[in-house]
């Protein structure tokens, strides 16, 4: 195991040394010749489908989805071995330092393509660089948006950002030494260290911690950890049991942008209900990483909880891994958050490069851009071969599908965008629904993110002759690439050399920037999410909705004799007959936890339910 103050105290430059891209010369001169089917009925595409900053959009999707199916039916693709194994030098874009390799030639985009898109990539360039100067690049929220800045604070915009970034990377590696080392130390553990991490936090306040845990724990971290990123009590109460008397040493980290996200409330109160029973004091073993005077940053600080981190305002969940979210519970668990830093850096720098060749962000939104016709009409089904890299898909899953899944553009149209993202890991998936993919419903295109060292050196041993264990996942992925190609199944692969901090942080970087471009060529806001409000809203009136109910079921309860309530006599009583589906439902589920009795009838039969409350309670009834 890492000690952390070789982890955490050394400050390796931030500034990467170069950026190590190939130069390789474009030279498909003759092959656009092979994609010009594709070309011509995207050129159409690209002069009806005016999404571009600047260009009035007027996107008539049906019309264009119709011109591309038609332009994607038939063998299009190029698969003449030699004239695509040119393809794939002359686009292969490799990042030297990071030994990061983007192979996009088996996407099928021609030279006329790239030059069309050429001046709205331009138009992203700009604006990309606009948002790292601290442009309002999340316009209706009026935020500026920053996540650039936490790994190179020099970039940030003003002399108090820069410093609040510094100090709070400084504070973090503090922390995690102190909590580490002993230094910070529960009060009533026998073992006299924290030795569990319990992350309460949801969407962006979780992913990222997940997938790094995932992806870069040691097999004995300092402290492991768990997480608590749902409101089922089920799941809470799992969680806790597995602590058993590890509560004791275990530090709970409460994580909410807004800090007052219902699930995380939730998670928190369930918690210290937990620790109360077990007569174990919340506030010593609390973390809060919050923004400054939300809620939870005021009850962390009234109850004087261990410790308190910023979370920024220019800083949205789904790309704040980088800072103390992702950074403190990488750092406790022997994670060299450093080096994440520095990864992610390296990969900002190249990813700010004009030349879209040169530029993996934007090689990856082309791709996309070409692969969905700039509408999402395909899915992205990310296939890391790698078991760590499991939760990589899940992460992006947010990342790209809460950034880009907009009704409306920037300029008010409704666009209905977004690009859809599942997918677990090689060659696991390939027993489960890589058949489809290669058979059925042509409805996607597939990420392969690729490791190329199987195991750490001096480890590895052939399983028969002249094979490894490893051979075959590289077997599988390179097996299911070339049959899914052959069936015009379109694929991307990302390769990195091995999985570590600096190449978890540069890919993390990769596809923050190319959701950023892409958002830009589809003239979409990628930095808020007006549309989980609607389920919040929601959410919070049918637990209204529930009040009345009980206090309906409650006043008949308190008749003597108890008087059983049919639904329709429930909802004329709370007023809301048009409701009557959703108190069927709140009584169902007050049924199925005990908390409303059955008198007649059955759920099975909603006409046929006579419903009360086990109990009286006559302060409600006169409150
Ligand atoms: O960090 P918070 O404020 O608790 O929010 C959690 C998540 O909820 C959302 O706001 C919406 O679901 C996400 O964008 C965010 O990552």
């Amino acid at each position: 195991m890492a000690s952390l103050s070789g982890l955490c105290s050394s400050s390796p430059s931030l500034k990467p040394k170069h950026n190590g891209i190939s130069k390789l010369t474009p030279s498909l001169r003759e092959d656009s010749l092979a994609f010009s089917t594709r070309s011509n009925s995207n050129s159409k595409v690209v002069a009806t489908h005016s999404v571009a900053r600047g260009i009035s959009a007027d996107l008539s999707k049906t019309n264009n989805v119709s011109v591309l199916k038609k332009a994607s039916q038939g063998g299009e693709l190029e698969k003449d071995p030699k004239t695509l194994w040119r393809r794939y030098v002359d686009w292969l874009y490799q990042h030297k330092e990071l030994g990061l390799y983007l192979d996009v030639s088996r996407i099928g985009f021609s030279d006329q393509f790239v030059s069309e898109m050429e001046p709205r990539f331009q138009v992203a360039f700009k604006s990309m660089e606009e948002l790292e100067k601290g442009a309002i690049a999340n316009p209706d929220e009026g935020r500026m948006v920053g996540h650039y800045w936490l790994r190179n604070a020099k970039l940030g915009p003003n002399s108090f950002l820069r410093l609040q970034i510094e100090n709070t990377l400084d504070a973090v590696c503090k922390f995690a030494d102190d909590v580490i080392s002993g230094k910070i130390k529960p009060p009533s553990s026998p073992e006299r260290r924290f030795t569990q991490i319990l992350s309460v936090g949801i969407g962006g306040s979780a992913l990222g911690p997940q997938f790094v845990a995932e992806a870069l724990a040691p097999d004995n971290p300092p402290l492991k950890i768990r997480f608590i990123d749902n409101t089922d009590p089920a799941g809470i109460d799992h969680q806790i049991a597995q602590l058993g008397s590890e509560l004791a040493s275990t530090l709970v980290i409460v994580i909410s942008k807004s800090g007052g996200t219902p699930e995380t409330r939730n998670g928190l109160l369930e918690v210290q209900k937990a620790f109360r029973e077990a007569g174990l004091d919340f506030a010593k073993q609390g973390v809060a990483i919050t923004q400054e005077n939300s809620l939870l940053d005021n009850t962390a600080r009234i109850e004087g909880w261990v410790a308190r981190f910023p979370m920024f305002d220019w800083v949205g969940g789904r790309t704040s891994e980088m800072s103390a979210v992702g950074l403190l519970p990488a750092a406790l668990q022997g994670i060299d958050i450093r080096e994440m830093l520095v990864g992610a850096s390296m990969m900002d720098e190249a990813t700010r490069s004009t030349v879209l060749r040169n530029n993996p962000a934007a090689l990856l939104a082309l791709c996309w851009y070409r692969a969905t016709d700039g509408i999402g009409s395909k899915d992205m089904v990310v296939l890391p071969y790698k078991d760590s890299l499991l939760l990589f898909s899940r992460y992006l899953q947010q990342l790209v599908m809460e950034s880009l899944g907009k009704e409306f553009d920037l300029d008010g149209n409704r666009v209905n965008q977004g690009i859809t993202v599942y997918g677990n890991k090689g060659s696991t998936d390939q027993h489960a629904y890589i058949q489809q993919l290669r058979e059925g419903v042509h409805n996607f295109f597939v990420t392969f993110i690729e490791v190329l060292r199987d195991r750490p050196p001096g480890h590895d041993w052939e399983l028969e002759p002249g094979v490894t264990c490893g051979d075959y996942l590289f077997g599988m992925l390179q097996g299911t690439r070339s049959a899914l190609y052959a069936n015009d199944r379109e694929s991307i692969t990302v390769s990195v050399q091995e999985v570590t901090p600096r190449s978890v942080g540069a890919l993390i970087a990769l596809y923050e920037r190319a959701v950023g471009i892409y958002a830009s060529l589809i003239n979409i806001n990628a930095y808020h999410q007006p549309g989980v409000e609607a389920g919040k809203k929601a959410a919070g009136e049918v637990l209204a909705l529930q009040k009345r109910v009980l206090a309906v079921l409650n006043e008949a309860s308190c008749k003597d004799p108890v008087e059983p309530l049919t639904l329709e006599q429930v909802a004329d009583r709370c007023h809301a007959p048009e409701d009557i589906e959703m108190i069927y439902k709140i009584i169902e589920h007050m049924a199925a936890n005990d908390r409303a009795l059955i008198a007649e009838g059955s759920c099975g039969s909603p006409h046929s339910l006579k419903v009360f409350l086990g109990e009286c309670n006559l302060d409600e009834l006169y409150a």
